[in-house]
């Protein structure tokens, strides 16, 4: 078993209910965090044979971020973790969604939440 961590993980999509939100994309920022079940042939051989690849839920991730359209973070982050969760062999996962800007005076707002099997 090993712990993945995706960080800070920049992208623009379409967050948020109010009127401007609804046609301008946004940035969010992505962590993720996955304890994955690691083939013990794959640590031997030092062979990507049957692992867990990071890249792979990374690159979907992004791929559905950037096409989406989301009015709640917490659907957002939400359905990223299911995403994540789908995968046998991911154990636990969590999941954090930065909406930097998106309010006054603060720094960022987020959403985290986190799943085990
Ligand atoms: N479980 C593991 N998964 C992956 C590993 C690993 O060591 N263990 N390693 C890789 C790749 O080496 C990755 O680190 C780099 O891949 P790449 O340069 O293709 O990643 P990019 O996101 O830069 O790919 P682009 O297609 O150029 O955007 C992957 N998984």
């Amino acid at each position: 078993m090993a712990k993945i961590r995706v960080k800070n993980l920049l992208l623009r999509t379409y967050i948020g209910f109010n009127p401007e939100e609804l046609i301008n994309k946004q940035d969010v920022i992505i962590n993720l965090e996955i304890e994955a079940i690691i083939p013990e042939e794959a640590l031997l051989a030092d062979e990507p044979d049957g692992i867990y690849n990071y890249k792979t839920i990374t690159k979907k991730i992004i791929a559905y971020v950037q096409e989406g359209h989301f009015k709640l973070l917490e659907v957002l982050t939400q359905n990223l973790l299911n995403m994540i969760m789908e995968d046998e062999r991911v154990v636990w996962a969590k999941v954090e969604v930065d909406k930097p800007h998106a309010l006054r005076f603060a720094e960022s707002v987020s959403f985290e939440m986190e799943a085990h099997r």
